[in-house]
């Protein structure tokens, strides 16, 4: 069993900011649990909306209860007018997590919560739209089409790709996208998830909390890592050529998206599950370049710097061969994680004190205000 990471330095690394009943994270090095389900478990016996249930409400539902909650999601897709109108403003060069947070803050001056007394409503709401905010605009700006998003589909993941291509998706497809949905969905104190706990414990809104967490989620240190692991690996035409590439970047010392960890140490045990996914897909479609080039910039990377594939490499290839558009990668966790930040809204909210940690002053000693011509 690998050991857990030395966590020092900078970043609050290794600080505990709370406590959360929510995940365990490398606790032993590798290990990843969403309320003591291992995931590996959980991605490959459950659906998504098993898992969301389970963060959101507690428990996996019985059949009943989970019948119940995939049909209130489905009741919950539809866009409110003035939201399309706002969606439809936006210009088709925008970037797609700009869409994602201005669509949750138009959602949250249209549906404000209220009281807290409202959060698992608000919650169900949130998850239930943001496939259909993202698919809405995504289609009007690039097909010039008014696509609707109340659909049937019994899946989130089903659902998205229906709206994106205008027809259900396959069962591989769908199967797919269940499991990195499960893959997706909590991660514990990661930087977005903190960013919608430090905004719940000043008591705002959950519209607040979600518009914050989709803004840290965007950059490429976090869910931007998807995108930019695909943007760099569909430029290798060759295992051969990104072994080069590989090895040129590291002696640039540039930063390899998709690798490494903040709290692992040897290897993130959501890619072991969705490479293999990424292998079936590339069978499917034939592949002979994107897989193998993946692969070997994980041996590369692993023989070079010991440094392992996180979450998010194996995804850029898995959605590529969904024919899914690179720009709509990092919304995708979105539509996931929005489980896990709204779960940790509540925790925040059921025990909270303001978050308001201390800083180290290095700036200038005590000085006065010189007069402006003085300056
Ligand atoms: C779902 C997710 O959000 S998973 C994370 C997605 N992000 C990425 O894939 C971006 C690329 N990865 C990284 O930038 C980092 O590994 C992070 C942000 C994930 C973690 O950062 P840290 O906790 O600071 O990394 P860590 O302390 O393990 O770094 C150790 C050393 O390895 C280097 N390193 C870490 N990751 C990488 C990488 N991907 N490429 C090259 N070098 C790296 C660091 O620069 C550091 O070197 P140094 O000691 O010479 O400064
Ligand atoms: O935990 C982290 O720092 C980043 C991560 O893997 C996630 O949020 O899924």
């Amino acid at each position: 069993m690998a050991e857990a990471k030395k966590l020092t330095g900078a970043g609050l690394r290794g600080q505990s900011a709370g406590s959360t009943a929510l995940c365990t994270v490398g606790k032993t090095g590798s290990g990843l649990t969403y309320r003591g389900y291992d995931i590996h478990e959980l991605a490959e016996k459950v659906s998504f909306e098993e898992v969301a249930h389970l963060l959101l409400k507690g428990e996996l539902p019985t059949q009943a209860e989970l019948d119940a909650y995939v049909g209130k999601l489905k009741t919950l897709r539809a866009l409110p007018q003035a939201l399309k109108e706002v969606l439809e403003r936006i210009p088709a060069d925008a970037h797609p997590m700009d869409v994602m947070r201005a669509g949750i803050a138009v959602l949250g001056t249209l549906e404000t919560e209220q009281s807290f007394a409202e959060q698992g409503d608000q919650a169900d709401r949130l998850l239930a739209i943001l496939p259909s905010i993202i698919c809405y605009w995504y289609r009007f700006s690039h097909d010039g089409v008014r696509i609707e998003t109340a659909l049937d589909d019994d899946s989130t993941g089903s659902h998205f790709l229906h709206m994106l291509r205008g027809e259900k998706p396959s069962a591989l497809h769908a199967k797919v996208m269940n499991v990195s949905l499960i893959l997706y969905a909590e991660h514990e104190f990661n930087a977005s998830t903190f960013t919608a706990r430090v905004c719940a414990s000043t008591l705002s809104d959950i519209h607040s909390c979600v518009t914050g967490s989709i803004g840290s989620l965007r950059g490429p240190l976090h869910g931007g890592a998807n995108e930019a692991a695909m943007d760099m690996i569909e430029q290798w035409q060759s295992a051969d050529e990104a072994e080069r590439e590989i090895l040129a970047m590291l002696a640039r010392k540039d930063k390899i998206m998709g690798f490494g960890h903040a709290i692992y140490s040897e290897s993130d045990p959501r890619n072991g599950i969705i490479k293999q996914w990424s292998e079936k897909l590339a069978q499917d479609v034939g592949d002979t370049v994107l897989y193998p080039v993946s692969v070997r910039c994980e041996e590369v990377m692993w023989r070079e710097k010991k440094l392992f594939c996180n979450a998010d490499f194996f995804h850029a290839s898995a959605y590529h061969f969904m024919g899914i558009p690179t720009k709509l990668f990092t919304p995708i966790f979105v539509c996931s994680r929005v489980t896990g930040w709204c779960a940790h809204v509540f925790e925040q909210r059921a025990n909270n004190r303001i978050i308001r940690p201390s800083a180290d002053y290095v700036g200038p000693d005590a000085r006065p205000v010189p007069a402006i011509t003085e300056r």
